[in-house]
């Protein structure tokens, strides 16, 4: 009998000796970084340290020059860029600090999108885009255009289209920056919410109390991990 590691052990994000640089500008540097099932890992650092480029590593729209990515199973050194497009669309979420929702399309429909792009009808994707919203408290706004909601709304607006797959993994870089206290804390505990099924959340954030929600911190300084810590 196979005494393989349980399914919530294996790591969801492996990246192994990561290196990457633009131009002659190094941005990561030998970055080793796991991610388990369930858990929220905050990347921290100052402007400039690789935050982003972490992401987009991690998240299988930038080929590093060095070192190993393992994201849902897949060594993504073998995975061609459609292939990884569909692993985006279909299993990871991803929310950026400035909202990024399509201007001509009602909110339900910038919802919807991710499915309806994974070959939904639109009814059945509407449908699942209006218990989104109603998740994310935001019924009310299902027909208003992107323009007309606060900062705070379209970034829930922007949770919803990115969980509305039940992603196994979800990248937020700097997701509350452009948000008040209130809202941003809203947004964190939806975006927190998706380890109660399992999946896991890495967020990236120069900010300390944004950091302190996670369970682990992991602090890069130019492009280097300069410090791993527990925080719960
Ligand atoms: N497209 C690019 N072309 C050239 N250099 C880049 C590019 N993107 C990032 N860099 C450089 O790579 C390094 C890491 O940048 P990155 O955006 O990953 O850092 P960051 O920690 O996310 O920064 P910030 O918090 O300011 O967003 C920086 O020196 C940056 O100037």
């Amino acid at each position: 009998m196979s005494t393989g590691p349980s399914p919530d052990q294996v790591p969801l994000l492996e990246l192994d000796g990561v290196s990457h640089a633009y131009a002659r500008t190094p941005a990561l540097r030998e970055v080793s970084l796991t991610v388990a099932p369930g858990e929220v890992v905050a990347v921290t650092g100052s402007s400039g340290s690789g935050k982003s480029t972490l992401l987009h590593v991690a998240a299988g729209l930038l080929r590093p020059q060095a070192g190993r990515v393992h994201l849902l199973g897949h060594d993504l050194a073998g995975v061609d860029a459609t292939a990884r497009a569909v692993l985006r669309r279909s299993e990871i979420g991803i929310v950026l600090q400035y909202v990024q929702l399509v201007p001509d399309l009602p909110v339900l429909d910038n919802v919807a999108l991710p499915l309806t792009l994974n070959g939904s009808s639109l009814a059945a994707a509407r449908t699942a885009a209006a218990d989104a919203l109603a998740e994310v408290g935001l019924t009310d706004a299902a027909s208003a255009a992107p323009a007309e909601l606060s900062g705070g709304q379209a970034q829930r607006a922007a949770v919803a289209r990115a969980l509305i797959t039940s992603p196994r993994i979800v990248f937020a870089d700097e997701p509350v920056a452009s948000l008040d206290p209130v809202g941003g804390r809203q947004v964190l505990d939806l975006l927190r919410g998706v380890t109660a099924r399992g999946a896991a959340l890495v967020l990236i954030t120069h900010d300390n109390t944004v950091a302190a929600l996670a369970d682990r911190e992991v602090r890069l300084r130019q492009g280097s991990v300069e410090h791993e810590a527990v925080l719960r």
